[in-house]
């Protein structure tokens, strides 16, 4: 610390600040809480928690990642909130620097040469960290800045290049392809159908890219089933109807995801059923994902049903091992090249992953995501016993999988209400309160982050979702009822 002689002020608050400043590892201990909780044991796990925090005597502090990779991830997805937690929790406004590990050797060493500064590792206390499966806000990147998406909601990612095909989805690929050359199609419309997290979202996401690559003049709508219906309840309490179908009814190509989110929403459903039969009457292509086929949606209505039926339903099978490998190797090589790295992981650890995360794609992806967030360009080093180490939390397994809509579900039956009105934008309290315990409910039984819950809940911001789960916590501590309710639907979700 350099106080000039004669500055006496400065000199006395540089002494106060000496007294009231709490160690930065406290601090920093601190914010980690309350990211753990707003990004997810996820999130948290795979990229904050592995960072150290160092500090010198004159006060700089510096988050130092083990890896570039993870940087960039703290950089784009956490920055501006741990700025603002640290600004918080920091009394004596300490400079906070993010750097990886190379990085921080290089300027440290320079600093040490020129002003004789040490860093020295300002511990946390240890918090409880639950490495992730699998989390979006790990797969999700987030958009390439200054590279709007033009179409929103697709991921810049989902491309055909980055889709492996196998026997598991050959055929859908073949039919995803021949429906972004605008081929003249015989059907009309397009179901995909799969499990959960076996690339539905990203082949349609790839069938838009190509779509749009392919014929630049003409108009491509892509969005959520969610979306659909959130909008499209929008638009009906707006008195906007009209135009709501004069967007989507002017597209050349629609492509709806999860339509089997719409099964059970009576005015939705309706509203889709017109606009499927006006554009393929009109000659347009439409396009559907969905988690089964349209015989088993048995709470579509059966007009719907049987109008998504009427095209092509082309189902999607888990990906089988050698796909798996497949899909593994094609990813590692993509982070290489992203990082600079040979692109290469030994063959038992790449055995290990496919043999042990067959459950989605996304699961797999998740653990190759904890592996190169620890790891970053040693990645390619990792023996199985580091690996397995590494993944050991994740591997416990057994658990029933909850999803959100699962909890949209039992939430608003135990209320005696329609799961829309979760959906929906009413704000009155008897819809609200059960809307805020349902996002609390899918943050704590869930792994999604924050931003993926609020689209689930009708294209909410995520900080609706975290004041909602601020508010649950809150309120359950004192409120009985409310946690009686919690619980109760707590326990019948998970059976
Ligand atoms: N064949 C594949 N090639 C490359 N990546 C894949 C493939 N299949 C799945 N993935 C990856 O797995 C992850 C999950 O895929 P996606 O989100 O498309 O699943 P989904 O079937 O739409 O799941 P959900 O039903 O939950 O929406 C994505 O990151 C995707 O890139």
């Amino acid at each position: 610390m350099s106080i000039k002689v004669g500055a006496a002020s400065q000199e006395l608050s540089a002494a106060y600040a000496a007294v009231t400043r709490e160690p930065a590892g406290i601090v920093w201990n601190k914010v980690c809480v309350s990211l753990k909780r707003e990004l997810g044991d996820a999130a948290f796990g795979s990229w904050i928690a592995p960072a150290v925090l160092r500090e010198t005597q004159a006060g700089d502090v510096v988050l130092v990642t083990p890896t570039g990779i993870a940087r960039d991830w703290i950089r784009r997805s956490a920055w501006r909130r741990i700025g603002e937690l640290w600004a918080a929790g920091d009394a004596v406004g300490r400079r906070l620097d993010l750097k990886s590990r190379l990085e921080f050797e290089a300027s440290a060493d320079a600093a040490s040469a020129t002003t004789g500064a040490v860093y020295v590792e300002a511990k946390p206390q240890p918090i409880e960290i639950v490495l992730p499966v699998s989390s979006d806000v790990v797969t999700a990147p987030a958009p390439v800045a200054g590279k709007a998406s033009p179409v929103q909601g697709l991921q810049e990612r989902f491309t055909f290049d980055s889709f492996v095909p196998g026997p598991a989805n050959e055929f859908a690929h073949a039919v995803a392809r021949r429906v972004a050359s605008w081929a003249d199609g015989h059907f009309n419309p397009v179901l995909f159908h799969g499990p959960y997290g076996f690339g539905k979202t990203h082949l349609l996401n790839a069938l838009a890219w190509e779509a749009m690559r392919a014929a630049p003049n003409k108009r491509v709508v892509y969005l959520t089933a969610e979306r659909f219906l959130s909008t499209f309840v929008r638009a009906v309490m707006d008195r906007q109807t009209t135009a709501f179908k004069d967007e989507l009814r002017g597209a050349d190509l629609l492509i709806i995801d999860d339509v089997h989110f719409i099964a059970g929403k009576q005015s939705s459903q309706e509203e889709l059923f017109h606009t499927l039969t006006a554009l393929v009457e009109d000659g347009r292509r439409v396009v559907f994902s969905a988690d089964r086929p349209p015989s088993a949606m048995t709470e579509m209505d059966a007009r719907l049903r049987s109008h998504l039926s009427a095209g092509l339903v082309c189902g999607m099978e888990p990906a089988d091992r050698s796909l798996r490998l497949g899909i593994l190797e094609r990813k590692i090589e993509a982070l290489g090249r992203a990082q600079g790295f040979t692109g290469t992981v030994k063959p038992e650890v790449l055995q290990f992953l496919a043999d042990r995360f067959t459950d989605s794609v996304r699961e797999l992806e998740g653990a190759l995501n904890t592996l190169t967030a620890r790891a970053g360009e040693r990645l390619s080093r990792l023996s199985l016993d580091e690996v397995q180490a590494i993944l050991r939390p994740h591997l416990r397994g057994g658990e029933k999988r909850i999803t959100i809509d699962d909890i949209q579900k039992a939430t608003s039956e135990h209320y005696g209400m329609k799961q829309a009105d979760l959906l929906s934008e009413r704000r009155n309290r008897a819809i609200a309160r059960p809307r805020q315990a349902a996002m609390w409910l899918a943050k704590q039984l869930t792994t999604r982050s924050l931003p993926d819950i609020g689209r689930r809940f009708g294209g909410r911001d995520h900080t609706t979702v975290l004041h909602a789960v601020r508010r649950i916590e809150a309120l359950r501590q004192d409120d009985a009822v409310l946690s009686q309710d919690l619980e109760t639907i707590t326990r019948k979700l998970r059976g």
